[in-house]
């Protein structure tokens, strides 16, 4: 048998044909596959088992009608879906999206990437994502609560503590994850780690609140560690004032950084005066208790501006943040960044970097650390916090804050590991074939099935 290696416009087109409209999913694609076809076609076992094919198709994909009623006693009707991706290395794991964006495509690329950052991770867990085109803005707490219970009446018979273990992602904090665990326990009349990010007091672990956001920050600590330099001094620039973000902006601030931006839906907040604690509890409070704009900063600290329709790479800075959504950095942001004397670039969201943005900062040798390795930290605490559930028990913040730690230093060494070039780390390069190699084997070693 002989097989002919692997081309990467041949194989998108492929994928394309076989995916249509569902843009995010190619891109998300297009950005391993080019990194991972070189890799493979030196690999003959790869290429003779299919393995790239077998990867960028869904183990399956579950749809599903939510019912359920407003406030106001109409009947209400939204899609959700689970992609279970892959579960060669563990049950699936991966978060449920809440937003009016939400299409089976975009969980398919959340999905995919979840593969290679679980994987990463050094923990056992296959990659899944999931979510609903439900939009939580402007729904009262007992709509939210409604629409959970519905979501989870039909996607309990999918998932179990060995099975599938979803988690939050945007539009799914505590608050949501608190009703979808409740009717899970409620219907299957048991209590086990089936969601992570439960709270404290029902099963949750300790720091898995913040575990994305400091992950993030402990990643771009080691790129800079990596380059003999450290976080204390620099000027931050963060997206996002979600979960991510919050965490991230609170343990750059703690090592020392000046953080001068947050952004949400409606533009972006410049301090130039720096983000201290007091003004982040303050933001904290605006988004997760008041559910307001970012506009109301100004009430308090009138020194602050609120750009609006705007994103923050047009501020001068040393270290960028992205950690509100996919496709947020173009590539014309990209080359901002880098005018302005940028030198590292962290993901805390999944892909928000557009492939343009990534050629730029590939072409300028700067350090650009990739979702599928910078946000890794989230899924890693709801990794422990599955061990913790198992064993029934819950380690101290500080045992779980320096296990993370160490999951974010092993990350970056197999980074380094596959994506060292001359004079220059390849994280992209990196994360893309440190996260394949141990699912493919894994495949390749369960046969052809
Ligand atoms: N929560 C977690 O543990 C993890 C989250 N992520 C990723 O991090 C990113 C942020 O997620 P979370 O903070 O959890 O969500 P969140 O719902 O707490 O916050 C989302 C933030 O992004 C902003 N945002 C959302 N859509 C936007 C849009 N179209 N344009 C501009 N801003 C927009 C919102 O205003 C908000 O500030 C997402 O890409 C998510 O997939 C990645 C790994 C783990
Ligand atoms: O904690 C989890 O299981 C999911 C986190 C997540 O959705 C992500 O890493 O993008």
């Amino acid at each position: 048998m002989s097989f002919e290696k692997l081309e990467l416009e041949s194989f998108m087109t492929g994928l394309v044909r076989r995916n249509p409209g569902q843009p995010e999913f190619h891109q998300a694609v297009r950005e391993v596959a080019e990194k991972l076809i070189p890799f493979i076609n030196e690999n003959p076992k790869y290429l003779t088992s299919r393995i790239l094919e077998r990867m960028t198709e869904p183990d399956r994909v579950i749809s599903f009608r939510v019912l359920w009623e407003d406030d106001e006693g109409n009947v209400r009707v939204n899609r959700g879906h689970r992609v279970q991706f892959n579960g060669a290395i563990g049950p699936y794991k991966g978060g449920l999206r809440f937003d009016k964006s939400v299409t089976l495509g975009t969980l398919k690329f959340l999905g995919f990437e979840q593969v290679f950052k679980n994987s990463l991770t050094t923990l056992p867990m296959g990659g899944a994502k999931g979510g609903s085109d439900f939009n939580p803005k402007g729904k009262s707490d007992r709509e939210v609560m409604r629409f959970c219970h519905a979501f989870m009446t039909e996607l309990y018979r999918h998932i179990g503590k060995d099975t599938d273990v979803p988690a939050g992602d945007i539009g799914v904090g505590a608050r949501e994850v608190s009703f979808l665990f409740g009717q899970y326990k409620r219907i299957k009349n048991e209590f086990t780690g089936v969601l992570t990010g439960k709270g404290l007091q029902f099963g949750g672990s300790n720091a898995r609140k913040e575990a994305t956001g400091f992950g993030s920050v402990y990643f771009a600590k080691e790129m800079l560690a990596h380059r003999n330099d450290t976080i204390d001094g620099k000027v931050a620039v963060v997206s996002g004032s979600g979960n991510v973000a919050q965490h991230t902006v609170e343990k750059l601030i703690d090592l020392g950084a000046k953080v001068v931006t947050v952004s949400d839906r409606g533009g972006y907040l410049l301090d130039n005066d720096g983000i201290n604690d007091d003004k982040l509890s303050h933001i904290m409070e605006l988004k997760n208790v008041q559910r307001a704009s970012l506009k109301a900063y100004l009430d308090k600290y009138p020194n602050a501006e609120y750009h609006e329709d705007k994103r923050p790479w047009e501020v001068k800075c040393d270290l960028a943040f992205p950690s509100a959504t996919q496709n947020e950095l173009s590539g014309a942001d990209a080359q901002t960044l880098v005018d302005n004397g940028c030198i590292l670039v962290c993901e805390g969201a999944n892909m928000p970097t557009d492939i343009e943005g990534i050629k730029v900062f590939e072409k300028a040798q700067i350090m650009f650390g990739p979702g599928k390795a910078a946000n890794a930290g989230g899924v890693a605490i709801s990794g422990l916090e599955m061990t913790q559930n198992s064993m029934r028990l819950q380690w101290s913040f500080e045992e779980v804050d320096t296990r993370l730690q160490e999951i974010m230093a092993k990350i970056h060494k197999s980074c380094v590991k596959y994506g060292e070039e001359e004079g220059w780390v390849d994280y992209v390069k990196g994360a893309n074939i440190g996260g394949f190699v141990k699912v493919a084997d894994a495949m390749i070693a369960y046969g052809i099935i």
